[in-house]
């Protein structure tokens, strides 16, 4: 599981190696800072003290000390303002990119993998997953690569200075009492802390779900129901997070506990060094004041290795989503062909996605230019996964898809995309404007254009009523009727003139005069286009040429 961190870290490390170093390198020079201030300030005071004493004082050179404890105090406050702002800039630019990333395989991912996504979970990757991970730079990695440079130095300065034993009794014995410390409330917070991820995960898929569904749960009795079990998750994800609160806070005091014996230590055995004659007794202040400020280098760490268990499960998740989806296929704007795309299916064997058994096999069928043929069957027979696999989302059993002469899958993207048109059993509106919907097929369509397509399924007056192209639609295409939001959609599919054309259910929802009207409008907009579709009612099989009636193997 930590692997799936350092994953994270390497990922985070390679595009923004220059400024992690960089605010390394500035942690380290806070850190030393902190504990040559508190170091030089205790020996100062004892120094100045015991000349005073020694009747020395007018002599003692106060002037460097103080100007030093000056500059450390400022440079120090500088240095801490350069390494946040390095460091967060870093980090948060990295976790940017890993978003775009994310957001990049997850938007080209195979379609029998992106059907199965849930959309709160998607955003949860991307939001919350995401931003769970900008702790393992900067409370984990930076902290501890930072930390460990400090000691180690911090141990050379002490041992030269003062006394290898002082120095190695207070910097190893802080190092090795603050690491037990670390380790414990790392295993004590693993689980609440995944607890805690999980539960808010719980929560924003419940929400979402509850006022998605609100209308069917009110109809169904479960509103309270569902509305308890949002409350549920919001309660567990508040108590496993004050658990991993009072673990933090637990660790806080076992560093204190850690840092303190380590000072009292080196206060022990300087004393009885400084009584031997071995060191000076100013000596002994800054080392017992030294590892005092050495605790800043174990602080960061500890809502690190609170928040472990969580940012772990995250990183798991982000890198399998990441390794799971493809990169994106390369979009170049090629030229449309210049084919004559008809339309043939050699021998096809189809199954379900994810299943072994097919639906049928062997199928053959052509639909030439101008062409309209129904694929007819019962439910389940397969209509719907037969028009996938010829718009290029699912793979064939067996036999060849060939559109302009060409098998589906030697077509690139873009090409493909443009002489096809695809109308799903399910197709998604965004919330904005009609015209803003439209023009998600053609973006340089006019609005004479818009109009035409509209007339062609018989919207122009359902439009005109809303009040025009410019019309707001809420979230899913809300504000339409299921049979005028599925025109809509069609009409998008048509304002792209594709020259082969899929429908899947078209006039589903529609009385059958309207019905009849909107095929015919569709035969208007795309006179030459091979049309295949999905047809359950009377009115589609009439329209069409000819039948193709599957059989259930
Ligand atoms: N995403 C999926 N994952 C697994 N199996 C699926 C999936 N989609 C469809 N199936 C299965 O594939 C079979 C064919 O479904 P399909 O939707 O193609 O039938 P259909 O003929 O279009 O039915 P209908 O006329 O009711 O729309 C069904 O048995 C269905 O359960």
């Amino acid at each position: 599981m930590t692997r799936h961190l350092l994953s994270v870290f390497a990922m985070i490390l390679r595009s923004e190696s220059w400024a992690l170093a960089r605010g390394i390198a500035l942690s380290v020079v806070v850190l030393s800072m902190g504990a040559t201030l508190l170091g030089l300030s205790g020996w100062f005071i004892v120094a100045a003290g015991a000349a005073g004493l020694a009747g020395t004082g007018a002599v003692f050179d106060v002037f460097r000390p103080s100007a030093a404890v000056r500059f450390l105090a400022l440079g120090r406050t500088a240095a801490r303002y350069g390494e946040r702002l390095l460091t967060h800039d870093a980090t948060l630019r990295a976790l940017a990119l890993l978003r775009v990333r994310l957001l990049a395989r997850i938007s080209a991912a195979p379609f029998e993998v992106m059907s199965r996504f849930r959309g709160a979970q998607v955003l949860g990757r991307l939001t919350a997953d995401v931003d769970a991970l900008d702790g393992v730079a900067l409370r984990l990695v930076i902290p501890l690569l930072a930390g460990g440079v400090t000691l180690a130095g911090a141990w050379a300065v002490l041992a030269w200075l003062v006394d290898p034993r002082v120095a190695s009794w207070s910097v190893l014995g802080l190092a090795a009492g603050s690491a037990l410390a670390l380790g414990w409330a790392m295993r004590a917070s693993a689980r609440p802390s995944r607890l805690a991820a999980a539960a808010d995960q719980a929560f924003r898929v419940r929400v979402i779900d509850h006022l998605r569904g609100r209308a069917m749960l009110a109809f169904a009795g479960q509103l309270d129901s569902s509305l308890a079990s949002v409350l549920d998750a919001d309660a567990r994800a508040r108590r496993a997070g004050l658990q991993v609160a009072r673990v933090e806070r637990r660790a806080g005091v076992l560093v204190s506990v850690a840092v303190t014996l380590a000072a009292a230590g080196a206060l022990l055995l300087g004393a009885e060094l400084a009584r031997g004659g071995v060191i000076t007794a100013p000596k002994v202040a800054l080392a017992v004041l030294a590892v005092l400020a050495l605790a800043e280098t174990v602080a960061p760490l500890r809502r690190g290795v609170a928040e472990i268990g969580a940012m772990r499960d995250a990183a798991r998740r982000v890198n399998r989503m990441l390794q799971t989806t493809p990169d994106p296929r390369p979009m170049p704007a090629g030229p449309q062909p210049d084919i004559a795309p008809g339309l043939q299916l050699d021998t096809v064997t189809l199954a379900a996605p994810g299943a072994r058994q097919p639906l049928f096999a062997g199928v053959n069928l052509t639909v030439a230019p101008g062409e309209t043929v129904a694929l007819t069957g019962p439910s389940g027979i397969g209509k719907s996964t037969l028009l996938n696999a010829v718009a290029g989302l699912t793979a064939v059993q067996g036999g060849r898809i060939l559109i302009g002469e060409r098998p589906v899958g030697d077509w690139t993207e873009p090409d493909l995309r443009a002489v096809l048109g695809y109308l799903p059993q399910r197709s998604a509106l965004i919330s904005g404007t009609i015209a803003e919907n439209l023009r998600l097929g053609a973006p340089d369509a006019g609005d004479a254009a818009l109009h035409a397509v509209l007339a062609d399924v018989a919207l122009d007056g359902v439009v005109r009523r809303m009040g025009g192209l410019d019309a707001r639609l809420g979230e899913g295409g809300k504000g339409l009727s299921g049979g005028e939001a599925r025109r809509l959609v069609l009409a998008r599919v048509l304002l792209r003139r594709p020259r082969i054309l899929l429908l899947d259910e078209p006039t589903e929802g529609l009385d059958r005069e309207t019905a009849a009207r909107v095929l015919q409008g569709v035969r208007r907009a795309c006179p030459d286009a091979a049309i295949l579709l999905s047809a359950h009612r009377k009115v589609e099989r009439g329209w069409a040429n000819r039948a193709l009636p599957l059989i259930r193997l």
